[in-house]
């Protein structure tokens, strides 16, 4: 049972939930299970998804009701373990002409929150990160939208080079530009045996988006054994962040939700 204070704001990773249903019924699900807002994995096959697609996705959000919060930049093949192409030499290319469809997509949606995965080793390329990064945050100052990075954990993810809120930081730093900001994952970072309840205090400022999930199991919260009820107080009471959160656990069958109404 996770007591959820007034203040926080979530939205549905519907990369991860709902993945029962084709991806433009998934916007309407969040709706009725009572979400105004959603964020999403790179949806397409592509960097440059035709118009029709990405006219379809647009109608399906619209439709439904609900705000895009949050979407990925195209990170390879996620299926098969990909995990970015920022600092990828082999990727690169591929990621400048998604600079262009992420950013239109998120203008023309209204979101603000676009996530560049960094890219496995091994061959990634700092130098060539930078530039990717500076590029992606440039263009999505246009929208007065922020690029943000993502530590993963590194059991699931052993070839991805950013492991750790230190390094998303020293990253962050290195670019240097005021639209690039740390997604804080917190079932990553817990995983990784961070203390997300000092981060939180000390570091909610540099945060540019919130995800959760339960660790272990990548459940909802409740389900693993992370502090969810003090997470979700510290984060209510931090002064810097009130962005969304985003639930980016797995769930089968019904009941996803049941945590909110405990
Ligand atoms: O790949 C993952 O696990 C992510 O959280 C991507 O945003």
């Amino acid at each position: 049972m996770t007591r959820v204070p007034e203040g926080l704001t979530f939205d549905v990773n519907l990369s991860i939930l709902f993945t029962g249903l084709p991806l433009l019924e998934r916007p309407a699900a969040a709706a009725k299970a009572g979400f105004d807002a959603v964020e999403l994995w790179w949806p397409f096959g592509g960097p440059d998804p035709s118009g029709a697609e990405l006219a379809a996705l647009r109608q399906a959000v619209e439709d439904a009701g609900v705000r895009l919060v949050g979407l990925n930049f195209d990170a390879g093949d996620m299926a098969a373990g990909e995990r970015g192409l920022l600092a990828r030499p082999d990727g690169s290319a591929r990621f400048q002409v998604n600079i262009d469809a992420a950013v239109r997509l998120a203008g023309e949606l209204g979101c603000t929150v676009l996530n560049a995965l960094y890219g496995n080793g091994p061959g990634t390329d700092r130098d060539l990160a930078v530039v990717n990064l500076r590029r992606a945050a440039d263009a999505a100052a246009g929208i007065g939208a922020t690029v943000v990075v993502e530590a993963l954990n590194s059991h699931e993810n052993p070839r991805y080079p950013i492991t750790s809120s230190q390094a998303a930081f020293e990253l962050i730093e290195q670019v240097d530009r005021a639209n690039v900001a740390f997604l804080a994952d917190l079932y990553h970072l817990h995983r990784m045996g961070e203390d997300v309840l000092a981060l939180i205090d000390r570091h909610a400022d540099r945060f540019g988006h919130v995800q959760i999930a339960d660790d272990p199991g990548r459940g909802a919260p409740g389900s693993g054994r992370m502090p969810y009820g003090e997470i979700f107080a510290r984060l209510a009471a931090a002064a810097g962040y009130r962005g969304h959160v985003g639930l980016e656990y797995r769930h089968e069958g019904p009941g996803a939700f049941d945590w909110r109404r405990a």
